[in-house]
């Protein structure tokens, strides 16, 4: 008796969403920015957010991190693992975040193993009176060994590329072992080799089964991992399925409100015009 209780409970526990959202509405300056109805995001599973500029993709990021809130509501639109007013530092320990405008943060003269070392504290390099000891380097030439750029590690940050960096900033997040990497439009401002190995490490933690929630405008970020997409559109999610039914010629057309055809290759999709 008292073990089926215990595995009902671990069942209850395993099916718990990460994410919920209901009925939640942003409004900022007497304007709705974002509505969503329903939305759930499971444990290890990935997403892609797609939409075009100004549609709220990063106002629903900033809801599942609290970094914005919703309107209330007697019930908390959204929860966290099926808590109503889930502890900040959970959610902080559970989410790593990479996006594109966290480069300005890094322009200074330190060695690329002190700013990853730096995740583990939220500092910039490592603090000057903290206990950084021998294992939390370890803990960060780990993280830059698993995205293949060990070598960097003794690098002034400043002299690297900005795909080099951005690798640097994922690896600064996965030093603290977060079950989630949200990567908010990861790829701007990179050339072809950036995109590349950007593109390959949302590839391997999707792989180690962490959940990877990637912001995008461009369908070729989508990896091949990433099965579900979710389109915004003017402040609504404007569709919430498989990228197999999704990323189709006329839903990317309405989408993004231009005539567009959508190539597939090897489970990897692109975009392009039709004129
Ligand atoms: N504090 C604010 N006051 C007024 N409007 C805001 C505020 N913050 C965001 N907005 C507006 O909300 C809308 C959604 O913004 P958001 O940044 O979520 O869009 P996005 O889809 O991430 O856009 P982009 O692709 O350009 O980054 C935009 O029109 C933006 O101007």
């Amino acid at each position: 008796m008292e073990t089926n209780e215990t595995d009902a409970a671990a069942q209850r526990g395993a099916s718990t969403p990460l994410f919920q959202i209901h009925d939640a509405s942003v409004v900022r300056g007497g304007k709705t920015i974002l509505h969503v109805g329903d939305f759930s995001l499971a444990e290890g599973e990935h997403v892609a957010l797609l939409g075009p500029n100004g549609a709220g993709k990063s106002t629903f990021i900033q809801l599942l991190t609290r970094e914005v809130f919703p309107l209330w509501r007697e019930e908390p639109p959204v929860r966290f693992r099926g808590q109503e007013r889930p502890q900040l530092a959970d959610i902080k320990r559970t989410l790593g975040i990479v996006s594109s405008t966290m480069h300005d943060q890094v322009r200074v003269h330190l060695p690329v193993i002190d700013i990853v070392t730096g995740g583990l504290f939220g500092t910039l390099g490592v603090p000057l009176r903290g206990n950084v000891g021998e294992k939390d380097r370890a803990l960060a030439l780990d993280a830059l060994e698993r995205l293949g750029i060990a070598e960097l590690a003794p690098r002034d940050v400043m002299t690297l590329s900005t795909g080099q960096v951005r690798r640097v900033l994922v690896a600064r997040e996965l030093v603290r072992d977060p079950q989630v990497l949200i990567f908010d439009e990861p790829c701007t401002g990179l050339d072809p080799e950036g995109m590349y190995h950007v593109r390959k490490t949302m590839g391997t933690l999707a792989a180690e089964g962490r959940s990877v929630v990637l912001v995008t405008h461009y369908p070729e970020d989508i990896i091949p991992a990433i099965e579900r997409v979710l389109l915004i559109k003017d402040a609504e999610v404007f569709a919430d399925g498989p990228k197999s039914e999704l990323l189709a010629s006329n839903v990317m057309s309405e989408l993004f409100g231009v005539p567009l055809v959508v190539g597939e290759a090897d489970g990897w999709y692109s975009l392009r015009g039709c004129y």
